[in-house]
């Protein structure tokens, strides 16, 4: 093991950070004080920095052929982990891959990366702040082009930037309470100094609670929109799911009370996620297994951002039950029924659409109307904040900030404790204070070789 690495004190890690073979091309990475040896050791030269080299990788043993394959060597600390990093770009094959991680395993001083370990190290060296950590975990599971744009806007660090500003800010107006109190103790005190910071911590707060508005937009996005589909038994509920999904996702059948567990499915609509999902009809009077799909349906309606009431047209007049969310009303089966004059439906809960499965009638106009509900809900420029955790933390520190606000003038001390308070909080959501069970949830989500 080299010196320099025992000194460091910190492994030497490597992983397969590609996806999983076979695949085209494979990339290994290996991260710490021991990147070098194992480009000295596995491709006989480490190359200029950041430059890649096409050579033929050998087992350091029996010094057979592994691959012929591209090297590039990052001297940290800047490199995306902030330590010296190693990457191997080998031929996808299973084997390949293998021998080769087998090979770095056997080398002093490396060891196999944990889950997100990559990532932990360029949070510890100042690589990434907690946020853009967040966002990096984000945009490797958007599956939309906006989850993708939102999350690359945190992964860049826009979250962490705007709180280094309201930090400097609060850092300022902690000088002027400060300066006030200095001042008491010479028994003169420039009230206006404490004005003059209250009508900063103001503006602050202005501009965290502005941040914090677009909070629910922002969890919304991650997770997605959800659009339950709801209704009597038979309406065409699976059926408009399938169409939905253009597959065959559901279980459709004449048999009333068919769908029992909800099924989802995700869609992207325009580049913005739905989830929609299928419920068990709802009716008295039925079986233990369905009763459970019932509830499970009231559960999901409960929790939606939108609620599809579905009435069959041939058999319309159902009730849909009271929810928390918009509920549209959607007339299926338009195939088998006229529509009624368009004056027998009250204007406020009117027939919003008339769909067919059967025939694709409606269908358009039902996602165009869905793609927009999601624009106005989700859409636009990428929110700042966009996890609960994040909005948590802001909020404390526009609770403390609203302290320090309402404070009377005579009390700077005090004042002062408030602001620690606000600066802490803003800490927070960037990792700099308290975070230790945070990282460790976070990282967990993380795949091996991130
Ligand atoms: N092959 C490969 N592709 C990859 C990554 C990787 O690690 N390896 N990434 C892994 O996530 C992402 C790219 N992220 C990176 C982030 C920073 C640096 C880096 O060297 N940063 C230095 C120098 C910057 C510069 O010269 O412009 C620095 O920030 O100091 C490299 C990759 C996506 N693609
Ligand atoms: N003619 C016609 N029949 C349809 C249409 N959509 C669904 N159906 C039929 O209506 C019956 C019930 O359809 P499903 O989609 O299973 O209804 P559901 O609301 O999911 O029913 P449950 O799961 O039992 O609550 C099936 O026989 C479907 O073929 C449609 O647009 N036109
Ligand atoms: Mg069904």
């Amino acid at each position: 093991m080299p010196d320099e690495q025992l000194m460091s004190g910190a492994d030497t890690i490597f992983a397969l950070s590609s996806g999983r073979p076979p695949a085209g091309v494979a990339v290994v990475r290996v991260s710490g004080a021991g990147a070098r040896f194992a480009l000295e050791t596995l491709a006989g030269a480490v190359g200029e920095p950041r430059r890649m080299g096409l050579v033929t990788l050998r087992d350091p043993t029996t010094k057979e052929a592994l691959d012929r394959a591209l090297t590039v060597y990052f001297p940290g600390p800047a490199s995306a982990t902030g330590e010296d990093i190693a990457e191997f770009h080998l031929h996808g094959g299973r084997a390949v891959v293998a021998d080769v991680l087998a090979a770095l395993g056997r080398l002093d001083g490396l060891r196999l990366a944990e889950p997100g370990e990559f990532t932990r190290r360029a949070f510890a060296n100042g690589v990434m702040d907690l946020a853009a950590v967040e966002g990096l975990a984000d945009l490797i599971a958007a599956e939309t082009s906006g989850q993708r744009r939102q999350a690359l806007a945190q992964a860049s660090g826009a979250l962490g930037a705007a709180v280094a500003g309201w930090r400097e800010r609060l850092v300022g107006i902690m000088a002027l309470v400060e300066a006030s109190i200095d001042f008491s103790d010479e028994g003169d005190v420039p009230t206006n100094l404490v004005a003059s910071a209250q009508t900063d911590v103001a503006a602050l707060q202005r501009d965290v609670a502005a941040a914090l508005d677009g909070a629910r937009r922002g969890e919304r996005m991650r997770s997605g929109l959800v659009v339950v589909i709801a209704g009597p038994p038979n309406a065409g509920k699976s059926s408009l799911l399938n169409a939905l999904a253009r597959r065959e996702v559901a279980i459709v059948s004449a048999v009333p009370g068919t769908t029992r567990d909800a099924i989802e499915v995700h869609l992207d609509l325009d580049g913005l996620p739905v989830t929609v999902i299928d419920t068990a009809g709802l009716r008295e009077g039925a079986d233990p297994v369905e009763k459970e799909g019932i509830r499970r349906a009231r559960e999901r309606m409960a929790l939606a951002d939108l609620v599809l009431w579905l009435e069959p047209a041939d058999a319309p007049g159902e009730a849909a039950p009271e929810v928390l969310a918009p509920l549209w009303r959607v007339a299926t089966k338009c195939d088998l029924a006229e529509p009624p004059p368009s004056d027998s439906d009250s204007k406020r809960d009117a027939v919003r659409h008339r769909v067919s499965a059967r025939s694709g009638a409606g269908l358009d106009g039902l996602v165009v109307d869905l793609t927009a509900a999601a624009a106005e809900l989700i859409g636009g420029e990428p929110p700042l904040v966009t996890r609960a955790r994040q909005a948590q933390a802001l909020d404390a520190a526009l609770a403390a900030l609203g302290e320090a606000n309402r404070r009377a003038d005579s009390h700077p001390e005090l004042i002062a404790e408030d602001l620690r308070r606000a600066a802490a909080a803003l800490g927070e959501v960037i990792g700099m204070v308290d975070v230790e069970d945070v990282l460790d949830a976070i990282f967990r989500q993380f795949c091996v070789g991130k």
